[in-house]
């Protein structure tokens, strides 16, 4: 089953044309056998303009698939997990546990994620940490459960037409 995917990168630096955006490189060719990237923006630490996108993205564009990378951390601009709650209709705790167990094998700083995982209507969302290992080392995480997942919410009633 083929997926439609966003990729939100959230970075201050990235948003200034500062710094390449590596992660969300990586991300891009990591799900490439699960579908196609209808989406790809890289915006600020802001948190009503990530709201704003993630809405748009599942209500308006119908996303199976919104990975983010970037702010999950500690320091105040780091607020994906706050902006990802405020649009969830219910979390998938098991996807975000399963990141952190895998990731504290490799490195204690992963208990510093505060990533979350969940459903808004038909799409799923997964934070992701920013760093290009971050990101490599949790997706791969996740992505073997993701085709299972995402064709079962994909079966779900929607008025989505996708
Ligand atoms: N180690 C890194 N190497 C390359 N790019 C990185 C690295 N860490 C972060 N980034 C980039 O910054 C984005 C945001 O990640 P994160 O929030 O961890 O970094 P940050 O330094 O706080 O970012 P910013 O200050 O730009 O908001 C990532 O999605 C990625 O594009
Ligand atoms: N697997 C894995 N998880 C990881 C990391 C990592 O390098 N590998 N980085 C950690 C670090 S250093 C931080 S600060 C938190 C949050 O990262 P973020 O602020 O870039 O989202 O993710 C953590 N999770």
């Amino acid at each position: 089953m083929h997926f439609s995917i966003g990729i939100l990168t959230l970075s201050d630096k990235g948003a200034r044309g500062e710094r390449e955006d590596e992660s969300g490189r990586i991300i891009g060719e990591m799900v490439a056998s699960l579908g196609e990237i209808r989406r790809y923006e890289v915006i600020p630490d802001d948190e009503e303009r990530i709201v704003e996108v993630l809405v748009e993205w599942s209500d308006r564009d119908c996303l199976d698939l919104i990975l983010t990378t970037g702010g999950t951390g500690l320091t105040q601009r780091d607020i994906t997990p706050q902006a990802t709650a405020r649009v969830l209709d219910y979390e998938v705790p098991g996807m975000a546990e399963a990141m952190r167990a895998a990731s504290l094998a490799k490195t204690p700083h992963a208990m510093l994620s505060r990533a979350l995982a969940g459903v808004r209507r038909q799409t799923l969302i997964v934070n992701l940490p920013g760093s290009p290992k971050g990101v490599r080392e949790n997706l791969e995480v996740v992505l073997p459960a993701l085709p299972h997942g995402l064709a079962k919410l994909k079966g779900d009633p929607s008025d989505c037409a996708r």
